[in-house]
């Protein structure tokens, strides 16, 4: 499976630096959280390495396949999707059928093939089929697979969101506050399923958490970001002791460990 290789990205929009070179690897099967305040630049790295945004400078490689130039959907051609914070969801659909529309952008025939071909247009539509069930039991969503996703509870809704990057078949899943406005229990319920996605399905997982006692949790390695620039990269252990973060999340130098990256809430 391939590795994630950002190499000194600098993304520049006019004066302002959102990234200042940053380099980091996100080892095939780990989870590996990005942390850092408010405006650090987490969100900007996550739109570099999805496509979104393209670095001023440096390279984002996966694998053999060089991203720092590619499209959203090259991009999750090469095995990477991408969970968002604000939904992308279509509310008035069911689950269903937004799993069955994004897994559509994985289909194989073109419009050509399904006029020519049918036979290999409705196979290729029964394996959709087939992988979207799959999605939906893994995600424990079966009770809501015909509630249309706009009347769902905001936690369902962010697993849906969750669902619907894996109907992808993502090797590498980014997942940007997968928790944001979630209750305590519906936080567990995602860490639970984050810790399958890796270990039961072998998908490295990249994420982006405001919630400390998560991400010291669960995540492999941590890199922590600060106005642009990477400040620390270590285990849990290693970067909540480390100055620099504890500089970073209160504004005091020398200051015995934040109540933040001890804490379940950031
Ligand atoms: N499209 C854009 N145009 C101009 N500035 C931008 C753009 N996107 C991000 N920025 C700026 O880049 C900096 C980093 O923002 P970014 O959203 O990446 O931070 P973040 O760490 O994800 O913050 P948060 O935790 O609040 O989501 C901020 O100063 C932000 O205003």
């Amino acid at each position: 499976m391939p590795q994630l290789h950002v190499e000194h990205v600098t993304l520049a929009f006019g004066g302002l630096k959102a990234l200042t070179d940053v380099s980091l690897v996100v080892p095939e099967g780990e989870i590996v959280s990005i942390i850092g305040p408010n405006g650090a630049g987490k969100t900007s790295l996550l739109n570099c390495i999805s496509g979104f945004y393209h670095p001023t400078q440096g390279r984002i490689t996966f694998g053999a396949h060089d991203l720092s130039r590619s499209a959203p959907n090259v991009v999750t051609s090469y095995g990477i999707a991408r969970a968002f914070q604000n939904l992308e969801l279509f509310r008035g659909l069911s689950v269903v059928e937004n799993l069955l529309l994004a897994r559509h952008t994985h289909l194989r025939y073109s419009l050509l093939d399904s006029l020519v071909y049918y036979g290999r247009a409705s196979r290729q539509e029964a394996e959709n089929r087939a992988y979207v069930e799959r999605v939906i039991d893994f995600m424990e969503l079966e009770a809501h697979r015909h509630h249309p996703v706009g009347t769902l509870a905001y936690g369902i809704q962010k697993r849906v969101e969750v669902a619907r990057a894996l109907t992808l078949a993502p090797q590498l899943l980014l997942l940007d506050e997968p928790m944001a406005g979630m209750n305590v229990e519906e936080k567990e319920d995602m860490v639970r399923f984050i810790l399958d996605i890796q270990r039961e399905q072998g998908i490295t997982v990249m994420l982006i958490e405001h919630d400390m006692g998560v991400v010291m949790d669960i995540s492999d390695r941590v890199y922590v970001l600060d106005f642009g620039l990477k400040i620390a990269e270590g285990t849990p252990a290693e970067v909540s002791a480390n100055p620099r973060v504890i500089e970073a999340y209160t504004g005091v130098a020398e200051h015995p460990p934040a109540p933040a990256l001890q804490g379940v809430s950031a």
